[in-house]
C-alpha cells in the first residue's frame, strides 16, 4: 500500500479563491480544502480581511489553506491571526524553520522544475522534517504557482514516506490519469477550474470532482 494514498479517498484541494460564493458552492460540491493567496504578485491575491470574510463561507469540515511565497513574517502572523487557517503552504524558499515557526501544520511546495525535485526523497525530509507534507508543482525555483501548466509526473519522487499532493496543470479533463498515474494524498487545482483568475467556475468544480470519485473508484 502506497502510504502517501488514503484507501479510495483522493483529498481535493481548490486554491486561489476571491468571492465567498465560490468558496460556499466550492464545499458543497466536495473539496477538502479551500486555498487563500497572499503571495505578492499573484492574481488571486487576496487581504487578510477578505479571506477572514470568506473563511465564514466555509462549510464545516473544511480546511483554509493560507498560502505564501517568501512573505515577510509580519504578513504571515497577521494572516493567521485574523483567518485562523487549519494549514500553511509555502510556494517560496521558506527553510523548515520559517515555516513551522507560526504554529500551525504546513506544507511545502516543491518546484518540479527546481532542483530539489531531482534529488532523493530523503533530501526533502532532512531539509524540511517540520512539514505535514508536500504539495509536487510545476513552478520552477522561484517561480510562483497557479500556472496552469503541469510537469512530468513520473518526476515524483519515490518513498517521501509523507502525504504529498499533486498540483500543476490539473483540470476536470487529465485528474482521472494523473490520481491513476501518482496515487496521491490530494490533488489541488486553480486554473483548471476557473472561468478567469481568481473566478471559480461551478460546472468545472463539479467535473473535477466527479473526475476525482471516478479515479478513487477505479479498479485496475
Ligand atoms: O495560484 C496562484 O496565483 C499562486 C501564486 C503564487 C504562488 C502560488 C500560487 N498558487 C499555489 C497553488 O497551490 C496552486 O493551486 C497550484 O500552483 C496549482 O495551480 P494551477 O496550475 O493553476 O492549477
Amino acid at each position: 500500500m502506497n502510504p502517501s494514498r488514503t484507501l479510495y479517498r483522493t483529498r481535493i484541494k481548490f486554491c486561489g479563491f476571491t468571492r465567498p460564493g465560490d468558496v460556499r458552492l466550492a464545499c458543497e460540491l466536495g473539496a477538502d480544502a479551500i486555498g487563500f493567496v497572499f503571495a505578492a504578485g499573484s492574481k488571486r491575491r487576496v487581504a487578510p480581511e477578505e479571506a477572514r470574510a470568506m473563511r465564514q463561507a466555509l462549510a464545516p469540515l473544511v480546511d483554509a489553506v493560507a498560502l505564501f511565497a517568501d512573505n515577510p513574517v509580519d504578513e504571515v502572523r497577521e494572516v493567521v491571526r485574523q483567518v485562523r487557517p487549519s494549514l500553511l503552504q509555502f510556494h517560496g524558499n521558506e527553510d523548515d524553520a520559517y515555516c513551522r515557526g507560526f504554529g500551525v501544520p504546513y506544507l511545502k511546495a516543491i518546484a518540479m522544475g527546481g532542483e530539489l525535485a531531482g534529488q532523493h526523497p530523503s533530501a526533502l525530509l532532512m531539509r524540511y522534517p517540520g512539514a505535514a507534507g508536500f504539495l509536487f508543482d510545476s513552478h520552477a525555483e522561484g517561480g510562483s504557482g497557479g500556472s496552469g501548466k503541469t510537469f512530468d509526473w513520473k518526476r515524483i519522487p519515490v518513498g517521501v514516506q509523507k502525504p504529498f499532493i499533486l498540483a500543476g496543470g490539473i483540470t476536470p479533463d487529465n485528474v482521472f490519469e494523473a490520481i491513476l498515474a501518482t496515487l496521491p494524498w490530494g490533488v489541488d487545482v486553480s486554473s483548471g477550474i476557473e472561468s478567469a483568475p481568481g473566478l471559480k467556475d461551478g460546472d468545472r468544480m463539479r467535473q473535477f470532482v466527479e473526475e476525482v470519485r471516478r479515479a478513487d473508484c477505479h479498479v485496475e
